[in-house]
């Protein structure tokens, strides 16, 4: 018997809102669903025990946190949406203001310095792809903000009037419109990684480790410069660190 106290941890995302419910050291259950579903989030929480705690990172807007806010307040939950801090559990944030860093991020950082030691990059596939480096003293050195490859897609669907959203395959000098768009949206996310990579090199913190995360990731991960691993709760983890007692 532990006597960890259940905590929902919860992370919405532009695209997605994914939560897990973590109890006695492990993720007792967990869901998904698109963050235009936000109202109804709270449907997804009927296993919640009393006396859970929730702990949320936000990056969807004002909307998305009032459902969640909503939706914790019908099942009696006590609700925190994190707001980014200038250091927590032994990362320390570069951000000259430390509040504009997207909470994701945050609770990634903070995943990734308890999970792996060393200098490292923290990858995350959404609908942004984010690419952070993080020194293995924890302090973050910064990071990019770049569309993911499915917005990339988007954007050319909706800024051309030739391309479209196609199926395509990943083709190294492609023979194809569809693969040029499928192969363009991969090299464009793994070269942005593969600069801040060199980046790192440059700065002498070369990252030892790479720890791939978000929905996503398996469409970048058979050619990324270096070997990744892959975390799918790498958020959640974060944020459960955060919210239990030490
Ligand atoms: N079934 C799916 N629904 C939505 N997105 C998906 C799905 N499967 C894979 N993806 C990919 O995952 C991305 C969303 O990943 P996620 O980590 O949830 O992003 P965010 O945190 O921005 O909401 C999409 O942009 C898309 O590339
Ligand atoms: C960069 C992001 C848009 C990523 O969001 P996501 O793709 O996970 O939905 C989000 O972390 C955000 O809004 N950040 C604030 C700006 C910043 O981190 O600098
Ligand atoms: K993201």
């Amino acid at each position: 018997m532990s006597t960890e106290i259940p905590i929902l941890a919860i992370d919405a995302g532009n695209t997605r809102i994914k939560w897990g419910l973590h109890e006695g050291g492990h993720w007792r259950a967990r869901g998904v669903l698109p963050t235009a579903d936000a109202p109804n989030i709270g449907l997804q929480w009927i296993a919640a025990p009393t006396g859970t705690s929730a702990v949320a990172s936000n990056v969807a807007g004002p909307a998305v946190a009032e459902h969640l806010a909503n939706a914790a307040a019908e099942r009696g939950i006590d609700l925190q949406i994190i707001v980014t801090p200038a250091s927590q559990l032994g990362v320390t944030n570069g951000y000259r203001n430390p509040g504009q860093l997207g909470t994701d991020r945050w609770a990634a950082l903070v995943a990734a310095h308890r999970a792996m030691p060393g200098d490292k990059l923290v990858v995350n596939v959404g609908t942004a792809l984010t690419i952070d480096a993080l020194a293995g003293d924890g302090r973050f050195l910064g990071g990019l903000i770049v569309p993911g490859p499915a917005l990339m897609r988007r954007s050319l669907d909706h800024g051309t009037a030739a391309l479209r959203l196609v199926d395509g395959m990943f083709e190294p000098f492609p023979s194809s419109t569809p693969n040029a768009i499928t192969t363009g949206a991969i090299q464009a996310c793994v070269g942005a990684i593969e600069r801040v990579r060199g980046d790192m090199v440059a700065q002498g913190v070369p990252p030892m480790g790479l720890l791939l995360s978000g929905g996503g990731a398996l469409e970048i991960a058979a050619h990324l410069p270096m070997p990744a691993t892959f975390n799918e709760n790498l958020v959640l983890d974060g944020l459960v660190a955060m919210a239990l007692p030490r």
